[in-house]
C-alpha cells in the first residue's frame, strides 16, 4: 500500500490523487499505476471536476487501477492481489474481475454510498475468492531533498 500511495503522488489531478499496486503471490510488483489522462493527452484535457460534461475530467481520465493492469509486467495476473488508495468504480471493479486478480486491498472509501462503488462492491462481493480489506492509516514522510545547499552571496 506504501507503494500505492507513492505512486498516488505522481498524480496530476488536483482534486483526488489515486494510485494502485499488484502484487503477486509472492508479494512482489508487477505493476503500479495512478489516475492520469491517456497517453500523449497530458496538458491537452481538463481537470475540472464541475463544469460541462465535455469538459470536466471524468470521460477522459484513466483511472490507477486500469493503468497498473496495463502496465503489468506479468501475461498472467491470475492469484495476483490489486493495493488500491481508493475503492475501485464499477468499471474498474470489471477490469480486475476480467485480469483475474483475487483480492483487493483498499484504503479509502470516501465514495462508499455513490452508485459507481455500490456497484463495484456487489460485482466483487459475488467473487469469494475477492477480499476486501480496509488498512489502518499510513503515513509516507517525504524526505528533505539531499545535495547541498543553494550558496548565497
Ligand atoms: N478507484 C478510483 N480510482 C481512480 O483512479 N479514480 C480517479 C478518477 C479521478 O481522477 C479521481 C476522482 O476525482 P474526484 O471525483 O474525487 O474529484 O480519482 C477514482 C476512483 C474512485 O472510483
Ligand atoms: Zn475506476
Amino acid at each position: 500500500m506504501a507503494v500505492a500511495l507513492l505512486s498516488a503522488k505522481r498524480s496530476k489531478d488536483p482534486n483526488t490523487q489515486v494510485g494502485a499496486c499488484i502484487v503477486n503471490q509472492e508479494n512482489k510488483i508487477v505493476g503500479t499505476g495512478y489516475n492520469r489522462m491517456p497517453n500523449g493527452c497530458d496538458g491537452e484535457l481538463p481537470w475540472a471536476h464541475t463544469g460541462p460534461k465535455l469538459e470536466r475530467k471524468y470521460i477522459y481520465v484513466c483511472h490507477a487501477e486500469l493503468n497498473a493492469i496495463i502496465n503489468k509486467s506479468k501475461a498472467d495476473m491470475n492469484g495476483c492481489t490489486i493495493y488500491v488508495t481508493l475503492f475501485p468504480c464499477n468499471e474498474c471493479a470489471k477490469l480486475i474481475i476480467q485480469a483475474g486478480l483475487s483480492e483487493v486491498v483498499y484504503l479509502s472509501d470516501k465514495y462508499h454510498d455513490e452508485d459507481e462503488t455500490i456497484a463495484s462492491r456487489r460485482m466483487l462481493d459475488l467473487l469469494t475468492n475477492v477480499l476486501l480489506e480496509e488498512w489502518s492509516e499510513i503515513q509516507i514522510n517525504t524526505p528533505k531533498p539531499c545535495g547541498k545547499p543553494s550558496q548565497k552571496s
